[in-house]
């Protein structure tokens, strides 16, 4: 995240003892950045301790220096760490200065603590004058009056229960990297993308779950670890439940099985999923929380590009049966979803080559500034290892992920139940989950819709609903970034049939998500079986 403009890198909030000054200093070490405390700039400006200001001056006159003092380093102190006295954002100025701050993209991060920890760290600091006289009860008196606006206002909420300032300042300073998007509705949540973003597990969780079921594939055991241990040093108890890897992850057995472990585990409607994978795995473990119980709480920790650009956000979950892809499902928002971007380390090429059809998809219903840089960025896309350095993959994959699901999250934010707009995410799927099923799931999701999508372009042609200069953009780009363009399975019948049991269709009619333009997608209903066919020609290999 970045501010436009001049301006901290971040602003740390919170209640007196929460540990913003000790926190945000060893963060500011981590992170080699620059460090100031309001507090102390506000005692260096008046010569003398807050505590000498308040006792002679009156409080009143405390905040309007420390209100002068706050608003400029907020428009001035680029790139640093900064901390605020408890009080200041109560301070109308500088709330509304903070709102500006995070308006032009400014990170929050509201350090959430515990009661009795942070009351007991100021009954301990006799300088806090504020608190001087019965801190426990002030303090609780001021968290309650606080506590809605440090929410109103913070990017990043860090609680610090049982936290370390070590730990805390770690969890700070991935923050400062992260990307995030939110996504609003009934139940709001956040995609957040950073290296090391899966530690917020545990802040994701909360106390009510006391079970866990940790559900992954063997390919992604070393992330699973790593979430593993995240789980149990919170104090969960992980139910690590393994599931065939890909499509065979995703049927009614292993969601059956996967059931009896949670019955046998004891798991009750307060306990919790995570799924840590690609987005066959998003989909099970979704898929799985959503009807346990009629539902319960997960999280979702996406692995694949594909499943950090599209498949872990949304609540859209969904198994395979012998008729069709996806056709037993739920919708169910997830707490949130972490795209710790270190997992795409080990994925294999194909997997991320794959994701970037759905990262097109994006682009093309939506903005067009993803198309441009996966044009830019083509040549090094197609050709990923794991291996690409840090920044690079905190710039280019990260960019694409966020601007992906920010895509997401308009049409999931207005209509998650898929009554509508949001049935335009699907375009490129209609042939594409046909073409899934009639290979029998050996082709990737990825490389079916950048078919699917050719398809649809062509059908969009034939019928004069846009041009070929379109046709020819979903070849080019789809071709240069690795991903198929065409197909020559079949039969017809066979491949028509499929695409009757999607979900577009209503009764005897076929319906499809088709282009005039970039960013203009649209409805078609019922379209001529002559121009569908002949669309089906034009992508014949
Ligand atoms: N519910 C939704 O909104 C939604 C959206 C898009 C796609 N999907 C579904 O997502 C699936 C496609 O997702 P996918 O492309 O991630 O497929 P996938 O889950 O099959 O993962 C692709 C391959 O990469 C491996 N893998 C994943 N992360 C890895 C990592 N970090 N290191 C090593 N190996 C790793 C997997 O084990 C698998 O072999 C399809 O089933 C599709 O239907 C769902
Ligand atoms: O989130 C959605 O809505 C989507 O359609 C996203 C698609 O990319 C995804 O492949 C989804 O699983 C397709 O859904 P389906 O309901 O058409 O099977």
């Amino acid at each position: 995240m970045s501010v436009e403009g001049a301006g901290p890198k971040a602003v740390i909030i919170g209640m007196p003892g929460s540990g913003k000054t000790q926190v945000g200093r060893l963060a500011a070490t981590i992170t080699d950045l620059p460090f100031k405390d309001s507090d102390h700039e506000v005692e260096r400006r008046a010569g003398r301790s807050i505590a000498n200001i308040i006792e002679q001056d009156g409080e009143p006159r405390f905040r309007r220096v420390e209100r002068q003092v706050v608003c400029r380093l907020l428009k001035s102190f680029d790139g640093g760490l900064l901390a605020l006295s408890g009080g200041s954002p109560m301070t109308t100025d500088i709330y509304e200065e903070l709102m500006d701050y995070r308006g032009r993209g400014g990170c929050i991060i509201y350090l959430d603590a515990d009661p009795q920890e942070a009351s007991a760290r100021v009954a301990r600091n006799s300088r806090r004058s504020l608190l001087a006289r019965d801190p426990h009860e002030r303090w609780k008196q001021l968290h309650h009056e606080r506590a809605p606006i440090y929410e109103s206002l913070a990017t990043t909420t860090l609680p610090s229960h049982g936290s370390t300032p070590e730990a805390m300042a770690q969890s700070l300073a991935e923050a400062l990297y992260e990307r995030v998007v939110h996504i609003s509705g009934a139940h709001p949540y956040d995609v957040r993308i950073g290296p090391g973003v899966s530690s917020r597990l545990r802040f994701l969780l909360g106390s009510q779950a006391v079970r866990v079921a940790l559900i992954h594939t063997r390919s992604v055991q070393r992330h699973a670890d790593h979430a593993r241990a995240l789980l149990r040093q919170a104090g969960y108890r992980v139910s690590e439940i393994t599931i065939p890897d890909a499509e065979a992850g995703k049927t009614l057995q292993v969601a059956d099985k996967t059931w009896d472990r949670l019955a046998q585990d004891g798991f009750t409607r307060s306990d919790a999923v995570v799924g840590v994978g690609g987005g066959a795995v998003a989909d099970l473990a979704g898929f799985v929380a959503a009807s346990w119980m009629q539902g319960i709480a997960y999280v979702n920790c996406p692995t694949s590009l594909l499943a950090m650009v599209d498949a872990s956000a949304g609540g859209k979950s969904a198994i395979n049966t012998a008729h069709g892809k996806n056709l037993i499902g739920a919708f169910r928002a997830p707490e949130g979803v972490l795209a710790d971007l270190k997992t795409l380390k080990t994925l294999p090429r194909e997997a991320f080559v794959e994701g970037l059809g759905e990262t097109a998809k994006c682009g093309f219903i939506m903005d067009r500034s993803i198309l441009s840089l996966l044009d830019d960025h083509a040549d090094q896309l197609r050709a990923f290892t794991g291996e690409e350095p840090a920044s690079w993959i905190e710039a280019v994959p990260a960019e694409l992920i966020e601007r992906s699901a920010t895509v997401k999250a308009r049409y999931v934010s207005v209509d998650m139940d898929e009554t509508g707009p949001r049935e335009f995410l699907s375009y490129g799927h209609t042939l594409g989950h046909a073409i899934e099923q009639v290979e029998h799931y050996t082709w990737r999701h990825g490389q079916a819709v950048a078919v699917g999508m050719v398809f649809a372009a062509e059908l969009s042609r034939i019928l004069g609903r846009c041009d070929q200069e379109l046709v020819d953009l979903h070849r080019e780009l789809l071709g240069r970034l690795g991903l198929k363009t065409a197909w020559s399975g079949g039969p017809w019948e066979k491949v028509l049939d499929a695409m009757r049991r999607d979900k577009k269709a209503r009764g005897d009619r076929l319906r499809f998500v088709i282009l005039e333009g970039v960013g203009r997608p649209v409805h078609l209903d019922d379209p001529p079986e002559q121009a569908l066919r002949e669309a089906f020609e034009r992508i014949q290999e």
